[in-house]
């Protein structure tokens, strides 16, 4: 996206912990590509990779809900390692950084109250215990203090956190294992979630587009941006997580049966506290993962939208890609990773 959207770069550095073989793709254009293999709990190789750069988008993360890696884990890649690049860049004088939050730093909260199309100031409990959400809750309270600290050189920070809600299109993994066992259903899948309850989504083109947008605009509108918190949104549909889903695997040939949970919330519960304990119990000989536990059912079972303006409003934010598109490109998508 910042290839393709930004006229003014000259230099891209992509620092990951596994470089996939794409970004040699990208090196063939006038723009300067640098794939950098590093970790960002390492301090040294963050201030390393972000030396001379303008700005930072830091989206690495650790996304774990699953039970796969431990609460230490999580905490080391998300917090200390925004940490890590907030120093990074206070000690080499890069002024904008860009923080890939979200939505799970407001919500689904432990009590499982709904927020219904809600807003950045919408007032929402935001109360967690699963390590995922607070290890990002507390990585985004770092970068937002980290606002307007003094950078080398002596000019200030300006630093704003972008919050996704559920992000799909093109490489969403959790979409294709879907399709994958919707396959070996005899081309079925049954409904787990009323569809009344409503999830929050937005294409992974979208979410690039306000990123790149964001690292434009920072410079120009620093006192407006800096320090704020912006959802990230398009104009996907408001749906349940299962029928929103629908959306692209429907195409693909798979039906949703069922217009009512085939299972009881409690049966399903119940499946899911089993699964956790089995989770425990097998630890010391194999990582048992699925994808049903107590919290993934409680995050998919609590209506969380939003329905905001702000970035427009900020920065001028509007969806690059119309939902037909985003659609249309998921599907396709779908279709080609499983062939
Ligand atoms: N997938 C989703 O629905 C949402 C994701 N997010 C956030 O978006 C960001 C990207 O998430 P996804 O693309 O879904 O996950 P992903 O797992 O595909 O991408 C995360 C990237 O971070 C890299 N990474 C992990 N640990 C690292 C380390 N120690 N050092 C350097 N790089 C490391 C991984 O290699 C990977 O390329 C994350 O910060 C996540 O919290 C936010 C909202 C929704
Ligand atoms: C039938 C089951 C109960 C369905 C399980 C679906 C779940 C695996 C997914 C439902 C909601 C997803 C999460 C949500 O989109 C918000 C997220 C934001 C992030 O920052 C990271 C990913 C995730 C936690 C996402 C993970 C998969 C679900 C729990």
């Amino acid at each position: 996206m910042l290839l393709e959207q930004e006229p003014r770069l000259r230099e891209l550095r992509v620092f990951d912990l596994h470089l996939s073989s794409w970004l040699e793709e990208l090196k063939t254009g006038p723009v300067q590509v640098t794939p950098i293999q590093g970790d960002v709990t390492q301090a040294h190789q963050v201030a390393a990779a972000v030396s001379g750069a303008h700005v930072v988008i830091h989206t690495a993360g650790l996304v774990d809900v699953f039970g796969r890696a431990s609460p230490e884990t999580i905490y080391k890649v998300n917090v200390q390692g925004t940490q890590n690049v907030i120093e990074a860049c206070v000690q080499t004088g890069t002024r904008f950084l860009v923080y890939t939050s979200s939505m799970e730093v407001v919500g689904p909260n432990v009590k499982g109250q709904p927020f219904y199309r809600g807003n950045e100031d919408t007032p929402y409990e935001a109360l967690h215990k699963h390590p995922y959400p607070q290890s990002k809750a507390q990585a985004e309270r770092l970068v937002l203090q980290a606002n307007g600290r003094k950078v080398q050189g002596g000019l200030p920070l300006v630093t704003c956190a972008l919050r996704p809600t559920g992000i799909y299109g093109e490489g969403h993994q959790i979409m294709r294992d879907f399709y994958l066992q919707g396959l070996r259903l005899g081309s079925r899948l049954f409904r787990a979630i009323p569809a009344s309850v409503e999830h929050g989504r937005v294409y992974v083109g979208n979410v690039a587009w306000m990123h790149v947008l964001v690292a434009r605009e920072l410079e120009p509108r620093a006192e407006l941006m800096g320090g704020q918190v912006y959802f990230c949104y398009d104009k996907s549909p408001y749906k349940s997580y299962e029928d929103f889903n629908m959306e692209f695997l429907g195409p693909c040939g798979l039906r949703l049966v069922g217009t009512r949970p085939l299972l009881p919330y409690w049966l399903l519960m119940l499946l899911a506290t089993l699964n956790a304990l089995l989770q425990w119990l097998l630890r010391p000989l194999l990582l048992y993962a699925p994808l049903l536990n107590p919290y993934t059912l409680a995050i998919a079972n609590t209506t969380f939208t939003v329905s905001t303006n702000k970035a427009q409003r900020h920065f001028g934010y509007e969806p690059l890609f119309s939902w037909e598109d985003s659609r249309t490109r998921t599907i396709l998508w779908v279709q080609g990773s499983t062939q």
